[in-house]
């Protein structure tokens, strides 16, 4: 399996906030996806759930499903009841042919709070949550392995593993077979990290990208008017690569060079009342062909 590029729905409609987009029609999104010369997709909220009738939709356009989002409550919800809702997501993203899932802690999550400043409120979890979330995740991602897939932990911004630090500690305290990574560019950026250092870092465990920009005036704005994450990505904090600050040409060298094999999803949410999806759309394919060749 070489790179394969996808575009995530979330620039047409936004599981975040489903009034962004609710004008966008889910026929709309995957056709515009596939003209802009993308061959993946995740999945968004109005994606129909039943395998079949999805790949119909799918195949006629030549998309595959990369991956889709799973909410972890490991630190604030007894175990088995995120259990239950894995496994079921588990099954349909098996169905549809995904290797990997995206997984994020959402217990004590700011990132759906409208009015919670995301810089100084995220939160910090006790060392009893700590180990609540390591030996969740890799329980959760033994089950992943009876599928012959992989969960790969989503840092993000508001949540309890968004920083360098908290990075390696979810690193550190986890079994590689069991817990693997994902690489998301915008959030390290937004967060202050630099993504350089954890690519090197964590190459061998990288088995999921997103391709995501940011708006260096936005970003200041977040800090300056301690906005929320919702508030950010109304305000158009993200955008997708080769529109923001975010140089992806030694990102993609590193990448390149550690021989990754899997998906690259651009995922660039933002307001589509504002930013065109299907304009930015070739934006990024436009950008992402010149850097990469690919
Ligand atoms: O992967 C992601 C999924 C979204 O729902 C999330 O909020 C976004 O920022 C992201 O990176
Ligand atoms: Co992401």
């Amino acid at each position: 399996m070489s790179i394969t590029l996808g575009i995530a729905p979330i620039a047409w409609t936004n599981d975040d906030m489903p009034e962004l987009g609710a004008e966008n029609s889910f026929e709309q999104c995957i056709s515009e996806m596939a003209l802009s010369g993308f061959t993946g997709t995740e999945i968004g909220n109005k994606y129909p759930r039943e395998p079949q009738v999805l790949k119909s939709y799918l195949e006629l356009r030549g998309l595959n499903v990369a991956s889709a989002w799973f909410s972890a409550f490991l630190t604030t919800k007894p175990y088995a009841e995120t259990e239950a809702a894995f496994v079921q997501h588990r099954d349909f993203l098996h169905a549809m042919g995904a290797k990997v899932i995206v997984v994020s802690e959402q217990g004590h999550s700011v990132q759906g709070q409208m009015d919670t400043p995301v810089i100084d409120k995220k939160p910090v979890f006790t060392d009893e949550e700590w180990d609540r979330l390591t030996s969740g995740l890799e329980k959760l991602g033994a089950l992943a392995r009876e599928k012959d897939m992989r969960i790969v932990y989503h840092h993000h911004m508001g949540t309890g593993v968004q920083t360098t630090a908290e990075i390696d500690r979810l690193m550190a305290n986890t079994d590689p077979d069991k817990v693997s990574l994902l690489f998301d560019t915008g959030h390290l950026v937004f967060s202050g990290e630099d993504p350089l250092v954890i690519f090197k870092k964590y190459q061998d465990r990288i088995f999921h990208i997103h391709f995501k920009d940011i708006r260096e005036d936005m970003l200041r704005q977040v800090k300056e008017e301690k906005l929320s994450f919702l508030q950010s990505v109304k305000n158009g904090v993200f955008t997708v690569p080769g529109d923001g600050m975010i140089d992806f040409r030694p990102i993609w060298e590193l990448i390149d060079a550690s021989g990754y094999e899997g998906w690259i999803v651009v995922e660039a949410e933002q307001d589509p009342a504002k930013a065109n999806p299907f304009l930015y759309a070739q934006k990024a394919r436009n950008y992402i062909r010149q850097v990469t060749k690919i």
